[in-house]
């Protein structure tokens, strides 16, 4: 399947200049919003895996999925201030601005393996972010997993020697 054909490009969003990739127009259908976590499943299905974890919000529509259909375990990682128990935190520059996630330290034990998913690869800013808290907890990070990738930002070099895999890149 082309999910291209069902991914709208919105230019001049949120800021002048950064052409957004609008997947609400992928996940109303149910048939191809299913169809794409199961490509993304059939990317990582020979990795070990014991918990998927996605940021902040897209990374849930696409990381508790797959969870689920892996029959695995979902660590939301979420923008500071949200999560109500201890936490990590780690600042963060993206293709639009800047941020903070956290995470629970106790949402990841010692050893264990993580595979991070989320919707978008852009400079990997926000995953370089996510890996150093997860890595900050002890856990292993086996993979990243996108449903899209901006090529033309080189968000892999920020993840070098992390297995990241992508089912569209622009
Ligand atoms: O590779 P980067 O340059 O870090 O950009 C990618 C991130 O940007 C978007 O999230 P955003 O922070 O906009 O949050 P949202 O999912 O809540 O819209 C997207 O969902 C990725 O998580
Ligand atoms: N160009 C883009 N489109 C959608 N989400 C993004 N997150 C970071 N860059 C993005």
């Amino acid at each position: 399947m082309d999910f291209k054909e069902y991914i709208r490009v919105i230019p001049d969003f949120p800021e002048p200049g950064i052409r957004f990739k609008d997947i609400t127009t992928l996940l109303k259908d149910g048939d191809v919003y299913r169809e794409a976590i199961e490509s993304i499943q059939k990317m990582v299905e020979d990795k070990e895996i014991d918990l998927i974890a996605g940021p902040e919000a897209r990374g849930f529509v696409i990381g508790a999925p797959l969870a689920l259909m892996m029959g695995k375990g979902f660590v939301p990682i979420r923008k500071s201030g949200k999560l109500p128990g201890n936490t990590v935190e780690a600042d963060y520059g993206k293709e639009y601005g800047k941020d903070k996630l956290a995470i629970h330290r106790d949402s990841i034990q010692p050893g264990q393996k993580v595979l991070i998913a989320d919707d978008l690869l852009a400079t990997g800013g926000t995953i370089a972010a996510t890996i150093e808290m997860i890595e900050q907890l002890g856990g292993v990070v086996v993979g990243a997993a996108f449903l899209i990738e901006l090529g033309y930002l080189d968000g892999r070099e920020k993840l070098k020697g992390v297995d990241v895999h992508s089912l569209v890149t622009y």
